[in-house]
């Protein structure tokens, strides 16, 4: 494994130079990968597998998703099959239903994991909250994990770019004595680029935090907050938006996403760099008891709690589906909307 100096800490990274695609496919190539789940991580994991060389087939209860599937180019009977004949023909059982969804399937799964099967995951939700969910696998089979790092959405568009997306991997347990192996070749398999090693409680506790903090929660309250006093004080709502989403997603963030914060700031004006250089700490301090009141709520497991009990009701899709509504119909995103029809290449 390559040894990277994360910000003068050393870390283990697993790169495709040491593990490269051949590898993976001939680690794997007794396998059949059944990818149980055809919701978001479902699809990209799968189609990318399929267009690396292995043999892959989706397991997906017949619906809309289903019918996706289906036009997606997998073959009903041939490499698309309800859930429970995926199961059984599987000898990895990707287990990418959503975590919530995984509860009520354990039972399934649970029974058609004979030794010699693997079991896999993309985040360590399941097992690592047991005894909410039930799920303990039985101990003569491999448990390992893979998460990517970005939605699967991302994991597909950048392996079709001809990119790959960072993921987490961790090994549960080693039955066969391969377990490490066989997850690293699923994470080259599934379109990561390099591969860092964790383990399931870390891997689920820093993103339920990330997820619900700088990533997505925190973002947009950010966003709203910024947006509001712009908007109190007399400015349009483009206005306001440029000045506190379009102009980041377009200009600004690249910019870090290339080379760091100093480098975006080192291309902005003098003017905005004092700023900014005075005011990141206010934010920071300001919004670092709300990150402490979110890791604790992670790590005492009330985060598991609301996330089970919310997803698990019977009408959870209609009811995301109004606050995701509510989002959207706001001013901001809709001045939003406005604003991407806008951009020069759109037209
Ligand atoms: N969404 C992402 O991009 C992302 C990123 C990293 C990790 N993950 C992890 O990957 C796993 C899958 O997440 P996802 O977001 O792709 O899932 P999802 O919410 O999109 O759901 C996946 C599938 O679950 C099926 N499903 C839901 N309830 C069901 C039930 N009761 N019985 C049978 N099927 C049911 C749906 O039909 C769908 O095909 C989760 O562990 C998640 O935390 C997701
Ligand atoms: C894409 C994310 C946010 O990284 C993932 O963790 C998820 O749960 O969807
Ligand atoms: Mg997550
Ligand atoms: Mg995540």
């Amino acid at each position: 494994m390559a040894q990277i100096n994360f910000g003068g800490t050393v870390e283990n990274v697993v790169t495709r130079e040491e593990f490269p695609l051949e590898k993976a496919l001939d680690t794997l190539k007794n396998e059949t990968i059944a990818v149980i789940g055809y919701g978001v991580q479902g699809p990209g994991q799968s189609l990318n597998m399929r267009e690396n060389g292995f043999n892959v087939i989706v397991g997906q209860r017949k619906g809309k998703t289903y019918d996706k599937a289906v036009a997606d180019g997998w073959v009903p009977g041939e490499t698309l099959f309800e859930i429970e004949e995926a199961l059984e023909k599987g000898t990895i059982i990707c287990f990418l239903l959503s975590d919530a969804a995984q509860i009520e399937l354990w039972p399934t799964v649970k029974a058609v994991l004979k030794p010699g099967k693997s079991l896999y995951f993309s985040h360590g939700f399941g097992v690592t909250y047991k005894e909410k969910t039930g799920i303990v696998p039985p101990p003569d089979v491999d448990v390992f994990l893979v998460a990517p790092k970005g939605s699967g959405t991302s994991l597909r568009r950048l392996f079709v770019e001809g990119k790959g997306l960072n993921s987490s991997f961790a090994v549960y347990q080693d039955a066969s004595g391969n377990a490490r192996n066989k997850c690293i070749a699923m994470g080259i398999g599934v379109g990561s680029g390099y591969l860092f090693e964790t383990d399931f409680y870390k891997e689920v506790t820093s993103d339920l935090t990330g997820e619900r903090g700088t990533l997505m929660g925190a973002i947009q309250g950010i966003f709203a907050a910024q947006y509001e006093v712009l908007r109190a004080n007399g400015h349009s709502p483009s206005e306001a938006f440029n000045e506190t989403v379009e102009e980041l997603t377009q200009s600004l963030m690249p910019l870090v996403a290339e080379n760091g914060m100093d480098w975006m700031y080192a291309n902005c004006s003098t003017t905005a760099q004092r700023g900014a250089l005075d005011w990141w700490k206010p934010f920071r301090d300001a919004t670092k008891p709300v990150f402490e009141q979110l890791y604790n709520s992670v790590k005492t497991q009330e985060q598991a709690e609301i996330s089970i009990t919310r997803n698990s009701q019977p009408d959870y899709r209609e009811k995301l589906e109004v606050e995701l509504a509510e989002l959207r119909e706001s001013e901001m995103w809709q001045a939003g909307a406005a604003v991407r029809n806008l951009r020069p290449e759109r037209n």
